[in-house]
């Protein structure tokens, strides 16, 4: 079995495969940041729970955008299960081309979901990710990065504004009924919500004049369900997009 793990800012995103199955997917947060025996007692117990036992797991690979957390991560996954996990990189996964100045500053996360749209949808495409960072990653005909765009994500835009503002408190992240809130809770969540799907809408068909074609959207992170439905283009939404593409580099690098 496959242990698979994506290191965002906000959460680790955990994943089993049994061959080309995923088993389950659970989260762990980012923060506090742990240290090597407390990421293995936590992994220990959370495959646990899913009735994984220590000898079944044979590979793992991890992509994270937390350099403090990779090490301590890497080598809890090697003392509990005595495998050298896959680090992701541009360099590790030389397949993919990254057009733009410094490539290897690429953050693994979008790495990991250009490889899993080039193989899993038509390109041209355009990747989305809403985490704790919104990014927009577009891919030309043939699968190559040509750029990426960064935006501070919904949650983060929130809690900006909210300690910004003296008379602005934090709302849930929902849509409200309808465009112009009626209320202090309403007009923020009209903004989040409705503001970042005009947002994407908008991004979308600049890169598509950018790149001079129509694109497949594909869209992941934990707030891409709440927002992408009130986009007005056609956009999918995987939730599993990052771990099909940590996949699809083992079995490409290690299998
Ligand atoms: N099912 C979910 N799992 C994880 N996070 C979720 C989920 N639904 C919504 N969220 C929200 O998504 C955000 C984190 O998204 P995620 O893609 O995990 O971020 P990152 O990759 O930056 O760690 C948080 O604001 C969290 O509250
Ligand atoms: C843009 C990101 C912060 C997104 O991180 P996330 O929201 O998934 O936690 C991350 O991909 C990153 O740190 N990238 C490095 C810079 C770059 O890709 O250009
Ligand atoms: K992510």
């Amino acid at each position: 079995m496959l242990l698979a793990l994506d290191v965002g800012n906000t959460n680790i995103t955990l994943g089993v495969y049994e061959g080309d199955k995923l088993l389950f997917v659970t989260r762990m947060a980012t923060n506090p940041p742990r240290m090597e025996d407390e990421y293995a007692a936590a992994m220990l117990s959370i495959l646990h729970l899913y009735d994984i036992h220590t000898a079944q797991i044979d590979g793992a690979i991890l992509s994270s955008v937390v350099p403090r957390l990779t090490d301590n991560l890497a080598r809890a996954i090697r003392r509990v299960w005595k495998v050298e996990p896959f680090i992701v990189s541009t360099a590790t996964v030389p397949d993919l081309k990254v057009r733009r100045d410094m490539p290897n500053t690429l953050g693994a996360d979008l790495v990991v979901g250009a490889v899993a749209a080039k193989e899993l949808y038509p390109c041209p495409c355009i990747v989305i990710d809403m985490g704790t960072a919104t990014t927009l990653t577009g891919l030309n005909a043939e699968g190559e990065v040509c750029g990426v765009v960064i935006i501070p994500g919904v949650g983060t835009s929130l809690d900006a504004l909210t300690s910004h503002a003296a008379q602005l408190s934090s709302v849930s992240l929902n849509a409200p009924p309808q465009v112009l809130g009626r209320n202090t809770m309403e007009c923020i969540q009209s903004g989040m919500v409705f503001g970042t799907a005009c947002m994407l809408d908008g991004l979308c068909d600049r890169i598509e004049e950018e790149l001079g074609a129509r694109c497949t959207v594909v869209a992941t992170g934990g707030l891409a369900g709440l927002v992408v439905e009130h986009c007005r283009r056609e956009i999918i939404l995987s939730d599993t997009l990052l771990l099909d593409g940590l996949k699809l580099i083992w079995d490409h690098y290690c299998a």
